[in-house]
């Protein structure tokens, strides 16, 4: 079980405002992904849903228990892979169980292989691509004891290529597990790719100004960016990123 709920949440780093009123909930094995441009407070955003830090206001629960500032009850996967360099691919998959003092091999070898990296469980890090290094880092978030996920730009570093396959895995994987997953990105077309729906975040200070339900059936296959209806709500979702900045900004580009 996971239902997230983030109420009125606001945050300042030396008296700047970065976070303001964030309301927030996502379902039960739903995909929701805040949708925001760079510096606008993503990141601030899931240290303080991962309980890395606290803000100045609002309440984070999870299944209607407050942990606001608690650690442990989410999976957390950063930009970056976050892979040990000097542990296997399986010793690595298998580090968020062995925290909890109980860890499921089997299940381990099964889900590498599902992420196409039968073969490389015993290879250390650096003998597998950009691609193959982040399967292998949500591997390990997937099987970890919490069920929801926090996907920080998981996909930033890969060329454009390998993103399309990751996003085609990612929505395969998650169909498969159900886990509840909210993600960050600030590409567009990703995010329509991927979610049930969209959060879009304006800048100085950030909030949610807007949320998207994406029609879209599932499974989604590539072909979906060519559609006009992916095409149209790519428009509405880019004018409200555009034109929904934060009031400082508007009086920069108004000087
Ligand atoms: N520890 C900190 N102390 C002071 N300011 C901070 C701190 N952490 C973040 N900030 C500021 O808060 C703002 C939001 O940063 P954050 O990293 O959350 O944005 P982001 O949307 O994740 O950015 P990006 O998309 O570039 O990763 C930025 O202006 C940043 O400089």
């Amino acid at each position: 079980m996971s239902h997230l709920e983030i109420g009125h949440l606001s945050k300042n780093f030396a008296g700047k405002e970065i976070l303001k009123n964030i309301q927030l909930t996502v379902e039960e094995g739903e995909f929701v992904t805040i949708l925001g441009p760079s510096g606008s407070g993503k990141s601030t955003l899931f240290h303080i849903i991962g309980g890395l830090l606290t803000p100045a206001e609002g309440s984070v629960q999870l299944d209607g228990q407050e942990i606001t500032g608690e650690r442990g009850h989410i999976s957390y996967m950063p930009q970056q892979h976050s892979l040990f360099p000097w542990r296997t691919i399986l010793q690595n998959v298998l580090l968020g169980q062995e925290l909890t003092g109980k860890t499921d091999k089997e299940r381990a070898l099964d889900m590498i292989e599902k992420a196409g990296l039968a073969g490389y469980e015993n290879e250390l890090p650096d003998a597998l691509s950009g691609g193959m290094k982040q399967r292998a880092a949500f591997v390990r978030a997937l099987l970890s004891p919490q069920s929801l996920i926090l996907l920080d730009e998981p996909f930033s570093a890969l060329d454009d290529f390998t993103r399309q396959d990751m996003q085609e895995w990612l929505q395969s994987i998650w169909m498969k597990y159900k886990k509840t997953i909210l993600f960050v990105t600030h590409n567009i077309e990703e995010a329509l790719f991927l979610s049930d729906r969209i959060a879009i975040l304006s800048t100085k200070p950030a909030t949610v100004i807007k949320e998207f339900k994406i029609p879209f059936g599932r499974p989604r296959k590539k072909d979906l960016f060519f559609s006009s209806q992916f095409l149209d709500l790519k428009q509405e979702v880019s004018k409200w990123i555009i034109n929904g900045v934060g009031e400082g900004e508007q009086d920069e580009r108004n000087h």
